[in-house]
C-alpha cells in the first residue's frame, strides 16, 4: 500500500505538491493523472526517496523509502527508462542490480523472459530502442518481486503490441495482489488499464475515485436517433428536457431518462431509431476536471491560423502538451530508484502486498 499524508513539496516559490493525501490500495491498478507540471513526478520521486518533502509524508507499506532495508524487494520503480548504462548488456545490467540488492541471480532470466527480452539479453543496452529500454526498466522494477510498483509513463515508446502487453502485465501484477501506481497522459489507455485514478492539478488532489465513478459523473445525458428530430426535440423540451442537435444529427438530451424519452416518443407517435446513454470517456472526465488546473495551455486557434486541437476528440491522447519543457529534476531519476545501484540491504518481511 502507498500512502500520501498531507504531502507538500516546494521549490522556492513553486508549490509542486500541495497538501496531497491519498491511499493507493493493493490488488488494483491506480492511475496517477494530471496536466503537465501537476506534480506527479515530484510525488513519485519523493515516494522513492529521490527528493525530500517540505512537509507531510509519503509511505510505502507504512514506511518511508529510506527506511526500507531491501528496497528492490519492496518496491519496483520505473522513472526514466533511458537512465541505463548503454555499455552493459541487458543481462549484466540486471545481474548488477540483483547482486547489489542481494537478489538471487536466477531472477534475472525470469524477468527478462517475462518482459520479452530473453532473446536480446546479451545485447548492449545502448543499441536498444526506447520500447526495449522501457521493457528493461520494467524488468528491473520486477527483479525483486516487489509488492509495490511505481511506474512513470511506462507505455512511452511502446508500439501498440507493447502497449497491450504492458496493460495485461500490470493488470496481472495487480491481480496477484500488488499495489500498482502508474502515471500516463494516455487517457484511452488509462481507461483500459486502471481501476482507480488519483488526479492532481497544480499539486492538489482533484479526484481519488474509480474510473467507473468518474466517467459516470461526467456522463453526458442521452443520445437519441430519430428521423423526425425537430418534432421530437419540441416534445422533449416541453417535457423539461434540454435538447441539443449533435453534428451527426442525433439529439443530445439531458434532464430526461431513456425511459421517459421512449414513453414521450411513443405517446406522440414519433419513431425512435436509437436511445443510448452517453457515457463520458475518462479523457472527457479528466479534461473537465482539470480544466482550471492546466498550466501549459494548448494554443487556441487564431484567425487564419491552424485550428486548435479539439480537447474532446477521443483521438487526442496528449491533451496538454507543454510548449516548453518544465525545469529539470533536482536529482537525476533512475530506472529503479536510488537504491537500485547498491544501497545496503537486509531482509525484511513483505508488508505491503
Ligand atoms: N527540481 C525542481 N526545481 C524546481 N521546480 C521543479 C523541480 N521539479 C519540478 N519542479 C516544478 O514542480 C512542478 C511539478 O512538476 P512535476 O515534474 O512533478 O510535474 P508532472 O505532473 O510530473 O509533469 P509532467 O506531466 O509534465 O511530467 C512544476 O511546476 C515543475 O516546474
Amino acid at each position: 500500500m502507498i500512502e500520501l499524508r498531507q504531502l507538500t513539496k516546494r521549490y522556492g516559490r513553486t508549490v509542486a505538491v500541495d497538501d496531497l493525501s491519498c491511499t493507493v490500495e493493493p490488488g488494483i491498478v491506480t492511475g496517477f493523472l494530471g496536466p503537465n507540471g501537476a506534480g506527479k513526478s515530484t510525488t513519485m520521486r519523493i515516494l522513492l526517496g529521490l527528493d525530500a518533502p517540505s512537509s507531510g509524508a509519503a509511505l510505502i507499506g507504512g514506511r518511508r523509502y529510506a527506511t526500507i532495508d531491501r528496497p528492490l524487494r519492496e518496491v519496483g520503480a520505473l522513472l526514466d527508462a533511458t537512465a541505463v548504462h548503454g555499455g552493459r548488456t541487458a543481462r549484466n545490467h540486471l545481474r548488477f542490480l540483483a547482486r547489489t540488492n542481494r537478489i538471487h541471480p536466477a531472477a534475472v532470466d525470469t524477468v527478462l523472459d517475462r518482459v520479452g527480452l530473453a532473446q536480446v539479453a546479451r545485447r548492449r543496452v545502448g543499441g536498444f530502442s526506447l520500447g526495449m529500454k522501457q521493457r528493461l526498466g520494467i524488468a528491473a522494477a520486477l527483479l525483486g518481486d516487489p509488492a509495490v510498483l511505481i511506474l512513470d509513463e511506462p507505455v512511452n515508446g511502446l508500439d501498440p503490441d507493447g502497449v497491450r502487453w504492458i496493460r495485461q502485465l500490470l493488470r496481472g501484477l495487480a491481480a496477484e495482489g500488488r499495489t500498482v501506481l502508474l502515471s500516463s497522459h494516455l487517457m484511452s489507455e488509462m481507461q483500459l488499464t486502471a481501476d482507480r485514478v488519483v488526479i492532481i492539478g497544480r499539486g492538489r488532489l482533484l479526484a481519488d475515485t474509480t474510473v467507473a465513478e468518474l466517467t459516470d459523473r461526467y456522463a453526458g445525458g442521452v443520445l437519441v436517433r430519430t428521423p423526425r428530430p425537430a418534432e421530437l426535440a419540441a416534445v422533449l423540451t416541453r417535457a423539461g428536457g434540454t435538447v441539443t442537435t449533435q453534428p451527426d444529427g442525433q439529439l443530445g438530451v439531458t434532464g430526461l431518462t431513456e425511459s421517459a424519452i421512449g414513453d414521450l416518443a411513443a405517446e406522440h407517435r414519433l419513431p425512435l431509431h436509437g436511445v443510448a446513454r452517453r457515457d463520458a470517456s475518462l479523457e472527457e472526465a479528466y479534461l473537465q476536471l482539470t480544466a482550471g488546473s492546466v498550466q501549459y495551455e494548448t494554443p487556441r486557434s487564431t484567425p487564419g491560423g491552424p485550428a486548435a486541437p479539439d480537447h474532446r476528440t477521443p483521438a487526442a491522447t496528449t491533451p496538454h502538451p507543454a510548449p516548453a519543457a518544465p525545469p529539470p529534476a533536482a536529482e537525476p531519476a533512475t530506472t529503479t530508484g536510488p537504491d537500485a545501484a547498491g544501497t545496503a540491504a537486509t531482509p525484511t518481511g513483505r508488508d505491503a502486498r
